[in-house]
């Protein structure tokens, strides 16, 4: 195996890829349909399956994301199915989900908003014991991917809707325990890598002029759907780590305001008491 390896893990790194090696290997298992740790056992790879994996390392090597090309993201305890049209979930996006998690009592109602590929509504159906998820996404792309993540998990509800509408989910308004939420946050104009500039949706990336764009109408709505003491967590860019617990405070309709770092020390997401 790491003649082939070794010139997988070259191409990648010559393209730009940030971590080759190890996207190499992650590949290579793929398409051997082994877990990585056994690829040391493997010694070579031929005919078939050695075109097959040098076809997938170029288009890696054209900065196809990892996940795109494994047709799935791991997310907490979950693979989930992503592709063309749907955000890949990201590892610092397990830290607001795991607050979720840890604050949602047996027969609660969490709410979890632009859900992508329901990473965070899914983890919190798979870890917690909710009553009901309910998980929103505007993408009609994204839909097709939440609902079928979704399709195993009986407490997830899938709602198409826009969460800049203060009328959304008005059946619920007041009733809510949990609101968790990673929107579109990053300022326009930041410059990103070529996988997330070619294959993620602008809408799932950008929040306007100022990242915030999606953020002031979800404080909005989570101070509507909240029930009192319910809470909130909202992810966003590493820029915004006054700007967001700000303005939860200048709502006034939330308390115990706490702003936290993700694993890199930068500030991630912010979270929040309804009075
Ligand atoms: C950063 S991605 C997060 C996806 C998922 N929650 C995760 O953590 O992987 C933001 C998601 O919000 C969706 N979105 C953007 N604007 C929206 C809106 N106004 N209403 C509902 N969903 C929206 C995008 O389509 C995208 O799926």
């Amino acid at each position: 195996m790491s003649p082939a390896l070794a010139a997988a893990a070259r191409r990648l790194a010559e393209a730009g890829v940030e971590s080759p090696r190890v996207d190499a290997e992650l590949l290579a298992a793929h398409v051997l349909g082994v877990g990585r740790g056994r690829l040391v056992l493997i010694d070579t790879v031929r005919g078939d399956e050695l075109l097959r994996y040098e076809e997938l390392v170029e288009l890696r090597a054209r900065r196809v994301p990892l996940q795109h090309v494994l047709g799935t993201a791991a997310f907490r305890h979950l693979e989930l199915k992503v592709g063309d049209g749907v955000f890949v979930p990201r590892p610092e996006t397990e830290l607001l989900a795991g607050w979720g998690i840890e604050h949602t009592a047996a027969g609660a109602t969490v709410v979890d908003l632009c859900s992508g590929s329901g990473a965070i509504a899914l983890s919190v159906a798979d870890e917690a014991e909710p009553a009901l998820v309910i998980a929103v996404e505007r993408s009609p792309e994204a839909l097709v991917y939440l609902r079928d993540n979704a399709r195993p998990f009986a407490s997830v509800r899938v709602e198409p809707g826009d969460v800049t509408d203060p009328n959304l989910l008005s059946d619920l308004h007041g009733r809510v325990d949990v609101l968790l939420c990673n929107p579109p946050y990053v300022p326009e104009g930041t410059p990103v890598p070529p996988e997330v500039a070619d294959h993620d949706r602008a809408m799932a990336v950008f929040g306007g002029a100022d990242g915030l764009s999606v953020i002031r109408p979800v404080i909005k709505l989570a101070a509507a759907l909240l029930r009192s003491g319910g809470v909130v967590g909202i992810e966003h860019d590493d820029v915004h780590g006054d700007d967001v617990p700000a303005l939860l405070r200048a709502d006034g309709r939330f308390t115990d305001v706490i702003g936290h770092i993700d694993l890199t020390d930068r500030p991630r997401f912010a979270t929040a008491r309804r009075v």
